[in-house]
């Protein structure tokens, strides 16, 4: 993965009016009544299998239907849950994509769900501009384990290179936070390509993870097993982009 200064070149959208991610300042963010709650209905979620993609971890969901879907707060339709993935750095609080008030945290979550009403699949919603929702959990680390994040990182060594494993269903709803109040915003993909089609739902509570955790993120290797170089995968997140005159609203 180049670095992202350099992403311009060939992503010229990497210089475009609604890019993500972004520092949010909560008391600039525009308190919006009409902003309901957001739905998270995950309980007939079926995860497929972890992937080490060469750039960060996925879990990827069966999204042939809408068993696993988000509605409401900022949403004009129920949005399907693809995938789930994790930015993160080498050491201390940096990794996050998002900051807050200029702070950023040890890693960011991302819930990517797409507009399976108005588009045919993923990659025509990952082209729109309403056509990808993208839930974010802050990772704030501190002493305790997280007693669900576990799971995911007691998988990890299966595909410290770049492979793929099954996992037997997980539902994420239990790497989010007890509240749910957020702060929305339209932004974009934050690697390339840089798509303009992210209505971003940034969760404002972080939840806690262990320094444990968090190391067993930092040993997967952005190479494959057959490569003799070994580089280790980390600091995979986007530093924050110009607001460019965007609102972020607030639900509370
Ligand atoms: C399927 O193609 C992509 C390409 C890039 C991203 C990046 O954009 C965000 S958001 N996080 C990322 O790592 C992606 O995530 C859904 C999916
Ligand atoms: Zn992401």
């Amino acid at each position: 993965m180049s670095s992202p200064s350099v992403w311009h070149k060939n992503y010229p959208v990497a210089q475009g009016n609604r890019q993500s991610p972004i520092d949010i300042v909560p008391h600039q963010a525009l308190h919006d009544p009409s902003l309901g709650p957001v739905v998270l209905n995950y309980d007939q979620c079926t995860s497929m299998n972890i992937t080490n993609n060469g750039h960060s971890v996925v879990v990827q969901f069966d999204d042939s239907d809408d068993r696993s879907v988000i509605q409401g707060g900022p949403l004009d339709n129920p949005y399907r849950l693809k995938q789930f993935h994790f930015h993160w750095g080498e050491k201390g609080c940096h990794g996050s994509e998002h900051t807050v008030a200029g702070n950023s945290y040890a890693s960011e979550l991302h819930l990517v769900h797409w507009n399976a009403v108005k588009y045919k699949t993923f990659g025509e919603a990952a082209t729109a501009p309403d056509g990808l929702a993208v839930l974010v959990s802050l990772l704030h680390k501190t002493g305790d384990d997280h007693r669900w994040l576990h799971v995911i990182t007691d998988a990890l060594y299966m595909v410290k290179f770049k492979v793929s494993t099954t996992v037997n269903c997980f539902n994420p709803k239990c790497l989010l936070p007890s509240s749910l109040h957020y702060w929305t915003y339209l932004g974009s993909l934050t690697t390339p390509p840089l798509h303009e089609s992210v209505i971003w739902i940034v969760l404002r509570e972080p939840i806690i993870v262990s320094e444990k955790q968090l190391g067993k993120f930092r040993m997967l290797l952005f190479t494959g097993e057959e490569e003799d170089q070994r580089i280790r995968m980390e600091n995979n997140f986007r530093p924050p982009q110009p607001l460019k005159g965007r609102k972020v609203r607030s639900s509370i």
